[in-house]
């Protein structure tokens, strides 16, 4: 008789060079760096060369890969338009299936070995101007799109708020984009790989990801994590909410737990140390201070069973710092975790394509004689 695993747990699907993550330990690689070096040394640009080409880039790639991002932030207007039919109260990440389904409808390239990586050049350039129209259009702003500057970071922040942003956001910007690029086969990129074991196109199979990852369990909770501060309000008010929330109601603690890190999320760490540097306003250093000490008390009730703060804990504090309201919070992961999808949808397609199609084990009768309608009772 079959097994099942519930929640495809421990279920190899693919076969990877992209990401390494070893949970006991905590420590998360892509292509064998580790996050920290990442972050602290390279721009987003550099990690889309990794992930999509293998390697780092040496200066004479990485301008080919700026160039062509630089060259396709353009989208076509009824995009747009779309997107500004779209009520104000709209779901962020529901506005953003909506722009790639549209784009979907220009751009059904089929798959080919040698042009893959080019149109997911293009198609992480677009995610800059769906990303910041989501913000402007539920602003009531007029849309923008990204104009080419020193990084990615700086144009998406630029076309997003009309301002200059400062070196500091940028940098923090910068690091978000590395810390969510990627992280092996989660349920939205294994949504993604679904859509792309059909062989569907490459904007699609982004729209079946950001549907995965809009849930709480996964990338929503980021925005649940934050919404628990605000509803937290003060800090002396931490232990009372926990116990009422967490114990007595037994609530998840969002922000909290992982299926593979039984550790601290490495990636949290460094939101974490982040979110100190950035919190500034006493706003913010309250929310901060909150967010803190339910990090302790969550993990004083919650390490015996594995169960750590993972990398949505602090993000929205970092995302909040910059400027970005809450609901914005799942669309920044997405605007990142594009590269990851796209980095493993084209692995996948171009070096280990098979139709992926799982069964369900049958366990409702057998067989059974057909009753007409009249004589049902
Ligand atoms: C970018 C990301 O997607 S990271 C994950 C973001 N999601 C969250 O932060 C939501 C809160 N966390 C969770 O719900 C879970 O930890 C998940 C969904 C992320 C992973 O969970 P799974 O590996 O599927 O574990 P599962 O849901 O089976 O839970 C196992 C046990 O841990 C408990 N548990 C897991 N996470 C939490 C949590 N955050 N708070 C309280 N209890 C928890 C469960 O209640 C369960 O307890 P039980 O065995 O006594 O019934
Ligand atoms: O790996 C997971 O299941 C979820 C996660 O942390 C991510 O997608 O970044």
């Amino acid at each position: 008789m079959s097994e099942i695993s519930r929640g495809l747990e421990n279920v190899f699907i693919k076969a990877t060079s992209l990401t390494y993550i070893d949970g006991e330990k905590g420590i998360l690689r892509y292509g064998g760096y580790n996050i920290e070096d990442l972050v602290r040394n390279c721009s987003f640009e550099e990690v889309i060369h990794l992930m999509l080409y293998g390697d780092l880039p040496n200066s004479e790639q990485l301008k080919k890969v700026k160039e062509r991002i630089n060259e396709s932030y353009n989208v076509p207007p009824p995009v747009i338009r779309i997107m500004e039919e779209l009520p104000h109260d709209a779901d962020a990440i529901a506005m953003m299936e909506t722009a790639f389904s549209a784009l979907a409808s220009y751009y059904n390239y089929p798959w080919k070995k040698g042009e893959n990586k080019e149109r997911a050049l293009e198609i992480i350039a677009k995610a800059s101007t769906i990303v910041a129209n989501v913000y402007r259009l539920k602003e009531g702003q007029k849309p923008e799109i990204p104009e080419p500057s020193e990084s990615y970071a700086k144009s998406f922040l630029r076309a997003t708020f009309s301002r200059e942003p400062s070196e500091e956001e940028v940098d923090a910007m910068n690091a978000a984009l590395i810390l969510y690029t990627d992280h092996e086969v989660p349920a939205s990129t294994t949504a993604a790989l679904v859509t792309s074991s059909t062989l569907s196109d490459m904007y699609s199979c982004i729209v079946s990801a950001l549907a995965a990852l809009k849930g709480p369990l996964h990338g929503g909770a980021a925005e649940a994590a934050f919404s628990q501060f605000l509803e937290i309000k003060d800090p002396s008010n931490v232990e009372e909410w926990f116990n009422e929330n967490v114990i007595k109601e037994k609530k998840r603690l969002m922000g909290f737990g992982h299926r593979v890190y039984k550790t601290y999320d490495p990636r949290a760490k460094l939101f974490k140390r982040y979110a100190e540097e950035l919190a500034r306003t006493p706003e913010s250093k309250k929310i901060l201070d909150i967010a803190e000490r339910l990090e302790d008390i969550g993990i004083k009730n919650f390490g015996e069973k594995k169960i750590y703060p993972n990398t949505d804990f602090y993000s929205g504090i970092v995302f909040y710092s910059i400027g970005f309201p809450v609901y914005m919070f799942t669309s920044l992961f997405a605007l990142s975790r594009v590269l990851g999808w796209l980095a493993h949808i084209i692995e996948y397609v171009e070096d280990q394509h098979r139709l992926i199609r799982p069964r369900a084990l049958y366990v409702g009768p057998i067989k059974r004689d057909f009753i007409p309608l009249s004589s049902r009772n």
